[in-house]
């Protein structure tokens, strides 16, 4: 029998007891969840349930009132962003508010940088930054932007910005890849490429998403998590959570399923 050999747990990502108030209100509340390592993991809820927030104190942009982020069962709940980034749990850019006037490949060699050096030396001299043209390039291909690298990621179509923001995470060749909702905002044609890119590079890595389209969800993912008011409302399959009364009831006070 195979066993694991660097943790004794199976799982990548863990929330324990996570808590987190704004004033007086608290948008999370004593939430558990548990990511198993190599699957395709989502965090759902109606409007206002607690998702982003809980996405962010996973990926330490918030720090929690209480509780722990565990992340390949070591406590990261004190490090920051960049820190956990470097251990391998990475969140997707939003390329849009980042860097729109670079081309792809300067975006992908942005993020390869920012992943080799300990500074973000975004200025390093063209000499010293040219050897990771090519694996910026692989990585463009991978998501199928290898014939826009020249391009500039404003000029991109919704759903090729997503792509590339996926390219720049996979730059940080993360265990842990965190999505915040890759299909928010796209055209139909969009969404069935974006659901099989995010399968393909999901493969030998660890992938949670917030995700409000409900079919993407049924497709890609083994676990989901459904929040509501900030606590976990039920965890389970697609099917058990879908067939679930207490959330075909939130669901309907939301009227956020798509
Ligand atoms: N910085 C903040 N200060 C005060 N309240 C906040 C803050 N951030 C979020 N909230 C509140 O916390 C609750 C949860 O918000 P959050 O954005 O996490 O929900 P969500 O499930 O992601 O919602 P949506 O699906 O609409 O994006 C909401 O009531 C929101 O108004």
């Amino acid at each position: 029998m195979a066993h694991s050999t660097n943790t004794a747990s199976d799982y990548a990502l863990e929330a324990r007891g996570l808590s987190k108030a704004f004033g007086a209100f608290n948008a999370v509340k004593d939430v558990d969840l548990k990511v198993k390592r190599g699957s395709i993991h989502a965090l759902i809820g109606p409007n206002g349930a607690g998702k982003t927030t809980c996405f962010n104190l996973l990926t330490k942009t918030l720090t929690p009132t209480a509780g722990q982020v565990i992340f390949e069962d070591r406590d990261i709940t004190r490090l920051r962003t960049a820190q956990v980034a470097r251990l391998g749990l990475v969140r997707s850019f939003q390329i849009s508010a980042t860097f729109p006037h670079l081309t792809c490949l300067e975006n992908v060699r942005v993020a390869l940088q920012s992943g080799f050096d300990k500074s973000f030396r975004f200025w390093s001299s063209l000499a010293a930054i040219r050897p990771l043209d090519a694996r910026a390039m692989e990585l463009l291909d991978q998501v199928g932007l290898a014939d826009r690298a020249q391009a500039k990621a404003t000029e991109l179509s919704y759903g090729k910005k997503r792509a590339l923001e996926i390219a720049t995470t996979l730059a940080l060749d993360p265990k842990v890849m965190l999505l915040d909702e890759p299909t928010a905002g796209m055209g139909h044609e969009d969404i069935e490429p974006i659901t099989d890119l995010i399968r393909k590079v999901s493969e030998g890595r660890t992938t949670l998403i917030v995700e409000h389209n409900l079919s993407v969800v049924s497709s890609l993912c083994e676990r989901i998590t459904v929040l509501q008011h900030g606590e976990v409302l039920v965890e389970g399959t697609y099917d058990d959570v879908s067939s679930n009364e207490d959330v075909i009831k939130a669901y309907m006070g939301g009227v956020d399923a798509h």
